[in-house]
């Protein structure tokens, strides 16, 4: 029976998200409540399915994300997701097929870069994605970290830390992430949805699992909310008869420092607690060094996060911004991609310009390697060194890296 690649009815959604959840590795069926809640916000001329004999065996969608750039504007993103073969139909070419019916659509609508957050390291950069933002996942020894014990957790600059219900995340949160978003690169958009789904009021899918979280929220000392944390705990005794439990991170977001440095401090001297998981944070997390010995946040995880992909590179350069003057010839390949071309961008702090050029170029690089450079993460200096980079102009490479990385580094805490 021949295969059909193609965009997805109405009437085949509920087939659609079983083939997600199964590619997923969870059996069954979502509930209809979760297909119909699903099909509510999704635009189905974005969502492509593989159909043999009717069923659906092969799953990509994607849609419209704001993704936050160094300097605080966005674009809008192609954001790729639920993307699944059934392992009856794997290695025939058809997340091929569906990637590139998906990329020539993003590009057509003009978006400037597409993103996804990759299942496996070697299954994107064939497609030109290169991983831009990485993540670290501390486990805090808590009474190791050099707090003292006697403190009552509250910050002492007049601001405060309250426990608070879901529905208060859901009221303050889109505030703080909004504020967080328009300084911290790598920040991507969250729909209601999102609030929704973290605070246990969406539908689920059986593989999205759910259990009570605890929320809080810090307030500075005028008394406006700016930090969000939501945390479990588990709870566990040693045979000595201690509390010995662990505090595990789901989402800690703060639109200012010091509201995230209470926010740790407070989850850090909760009775009972003697480990903190941290979740997902950005590898310069200010966590460890607030510690009076970081050496009590031991790294768990350090791995690739938002993986992107150039589709426009005049635009995409054009729309970061940069915090000094100069001028950089870059020659990008990218084997029959959109992104391939010599440009010339001339950078400084009042905006950018990026146009094709023939001057000679400084730096040649892939379209993957001039994504993992584009929010301020990667080194230029490294990707030479990798031989991942050629350097053609003796200093490019140090120019290359004045001029794209950032302060801090790009964050990214969505999964999607
Ligand atoms: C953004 C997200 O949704 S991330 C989630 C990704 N999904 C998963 O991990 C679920 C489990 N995996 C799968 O369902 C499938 O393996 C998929 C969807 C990743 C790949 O689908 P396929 O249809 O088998 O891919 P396709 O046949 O088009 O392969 C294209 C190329 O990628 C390679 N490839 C695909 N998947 C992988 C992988 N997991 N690891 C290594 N290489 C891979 C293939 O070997 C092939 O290489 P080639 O072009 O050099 O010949």
């Amino acid at each position: 029976m021949s295969l059909d690649v193609r965009t997805v009815t109405a009437s085949e959604y509920p087939d659609w998200m079983r083939a997600v959840q199964n590619g997923f590795l969870t059996p069954g069926s979502p509930s209809d409540e979760a297909v119909a809640e699903r099909l509510e916000d999704t635009d189905l001329s974005r969502v492509l399915g593989v159909f043999d004999g009717g069923r659906c065996v092969g799953t990509f969608s994607s849609f419209p994300q704001r993704l936050t750039l160094p300097g605080g504007s966005t674009v809008v993103a192609d954001a790729v997701s639920a993307v699944t073969m059934a392992p009856t139909h794997r290695r025939r070419g058809l997340l091929r097929r569906m990637m590139t019916d998906d990329l020539a659509a993003a590009r057509e609508r003009g978006e400037a870069v597409a993103t996804l957050v990759a299942a496996e390291y070697p299954i994107y950069g064939r497609y030109g994605f290169g991983p831009a933002t990485w993540s670290t996942e501390w486990e805090v020894s808590v009474h190791r970290a050099g707090l003292d014990p006697r403190r009552s957790g509250q910050p002492a600059d007049g601001g405060r830390v309250e426990l608070v219900d879901g529905a208060d995340i859901r009221t303050y949160g889109p505030g703080v992430h909004a504020r967080l978003a328009a300084v911290r690169p790598g920040i991507v958009s969250r729909d209601e949805r999102w609030w929704k789904k973290h605070t246990g009021v969406a539908a689920r899918s059986p593989y999205e699992k759910w259990d009570e979280p605890f929320y809080a929220v810090h307030r500075d000392a005028d008394g406006t909310v700016d930090g969000l944390m939501i945390y479990s705990a588990d709870d566990k005794w040693n045979d000595g008869g201690q509390p010995v439990n662990t505090a595990t991170v789901r989402e800690l977001i703060a639109a200012t420092p010091a509201a995230e440095r209470a926010l740790w401090l407070f989850l850090c001297s909760v009775d009972w607690i003697s480990t903190v998981r941290s979740g997902t944070r950005a590898p310069d997390d200010l966590l460890p060094l607030l510690l009076p010995d970081p050496r009590a946040a031991r790294p768990v995880t350090h791995t690739d996060w938002l993986w992107l992909r150039m589709l426009d590179v005049e635009r995409a350069l054009e729309a970061r911004a940069y915090e000094r003057e100069a001028s950089l010839v870059l020659d990008v390949r990218d084997t029959s991609g959109p992104a391939a071309g010599r440009f010339l961008l001339d950078a400084s702090p009042d905006g950018a310009r990026c146009a094709p050029t023939t001057r000679s170029a400084d730096l040649v690089l892939g379209a993957a390697e001039l994504a993992t450079l584009y929010l301020g993460d990667e080194s230029a200096r490294r990707l030479v060194d990798l031989g991942r980079a050629d350097e053609l102009r003796p200093g490019a490479a140090e120019l290359a890296d004045a001029v794209f990385r950032t302060g801090r580094r790009p964050w990214c805490p969505d999964v999607f």
